[in-house]
């Protein structure tokens, strides 16, 4: 975890407070990052490992390995690069990159970025459905029109999380492109006021239609959810609590993810977010029956403190340390992971 009080000096304390902070009392913020910790890994020995593979299969496309860039808003405020700065990141590291539809980057400028470094590098766009749903199927088209491959449609926010930080410092946000391209800065309030409250699955079925690619839903906690997502028709699940920042005291993502495998695992891609820093957490997500995993805010701190260069070392400590990891584990390569290689750990 990064130093919050360099971080304060490099972006300021509104925006440290909107980037960092969680929902209520901030448990269900501390407990994602403890999460990982409460799963022992079990390694086998005397196995060849001379040669490893960390690919991972994502809706139907081999990806080198299962490392994940998350949506997130509002990135200009971390770096003056903004998402130019993860996308970048993502395009020189083989990663899988989600565009937040609150991007302070229009979806065509990131899609040009990532084609510059790695002609045919993978992108997915993450959707919040707004009160005016013209905004959203515009971004849709926009989305669809420059590349994007799937369609993330974020279903856990139907209101923002209760957020004491930005209560506090009154954080405001200038140039999200899809809302308020050129107007005054607003405040997350004013913003959060534009989401939609009444989407119902009856709405992510004409999303979905109208969308032309595949649908992956974000934010499920629930394995009665996940059911109905795969009935709903996603190719994909994101288990998702948005870093402790929607409802406090849910699961973690990893805990949350366990009966959402037992019931769905096989039939949909799952995909697990929420504290992820290392590559042994990625081994474990993907032991327990996760496809991929996504990172948010560990790879922020990389892009606030050095750019397009900072999100990089970032995504490469975490690729080089699963790699190690599946040596370690005496399984050389990353989709033979199985619930053999995790346990409980004893917690003293
Ligand atoms: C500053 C910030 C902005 C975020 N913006 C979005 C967003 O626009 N859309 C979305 O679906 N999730 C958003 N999220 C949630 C992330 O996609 C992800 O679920 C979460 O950050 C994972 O937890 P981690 O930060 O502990 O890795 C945001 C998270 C953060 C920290
Ligand atoms: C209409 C503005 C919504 C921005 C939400 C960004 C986000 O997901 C988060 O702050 O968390």
């Amino acid at each position: 975890m990064s130093d919050p009080l360099d971080l304060e000096a490099l972006i300021g304390p509104g925006a440290l407070g909107y980037f960092a902070g969680g929902a209520g009392s901030e448990i269900t913020l501390r407990d994602n990052l403890a999460s990982w910790s409460r799963y022992a890994l079990h390694p086998r020995v005397l196995v060849d490992v001379s040669e490893r593979d960390l690919g991972t299969t994502l809706l139907g496309r081999y990806r080198p390995h299962p490392v994940v860039v998350a949506p997130m808003a509002y990135q200009k405020h971390a770096h003056e690069v903004g998402e130019l700065g993860t996308a970048e990141a993502a395009a020189r590291t083989e990663s899988l990159y989600v565009l937040s539809s609150q991007t302070t980057t229009s979806p065509p400028d990131v899609a040009r970025a990532m084609e510059a470094v790695a002609p045919g590098s993978d992108r997915w766009f993450q959707l919040y459905v707004f009160r005016d749903r013209a905004v959203s199927h515009d971004l849709v088209v926009q989305a669809r029109e420059s590349g994007y491959e799937a369609l993330v449609i974020t279903v856990d926010f139907p209101v923002a999380g209760w957020r004491e930080r930005d209560r506090r410092t009154g954080f405001t946000v200038e140039h999200p492109v899809a809302l308020n391209p050129s107007g005054p800065p607003l405040t997350t309030e004013q913003l959060f006021a534009m989401h939609d409250p009444s989407l119902t699955w009856d709405d992510i079925g004409e999303f979905a239609d109208a969308a032309g690619m595949p649908v992956v839903l974000k934010g499920i906690l629930r394995p009665d959810d996940a059911e109905r997502a795969v009935d709903s028709g996603a190719a994909g699940i994101i288990v998702s609590n948005h870093g402790g920042r929607q409802l406090d005291t849910t699961l973690s993502g990893i805990d949350a993810l366990v009966p959402i495998a037992q019931a769905v695992g096989g039939s949909v891609d799952l995909l697990v977010d929420g504290g992820v820093t290392r590559g042994w957490d990625v081994a474990k997500a993907l032991a327990l029956g996760a496809d991929a995993v996504l990172i948010g805010r560990h790879l922020l701190w990389g892009l606030a403190r050095g750019g397009a260069q900072g999100a990089e070392d970032v995504l490469r400590q975490v690729l080089a340390e699963l790699d190690s990891t599946l040596a370690l584990l005496g399984c050389p390569a990353a989709a033979d992971l199985d619930a053999s290689y995790v346990g409980p750990r004893a917690v003293g």
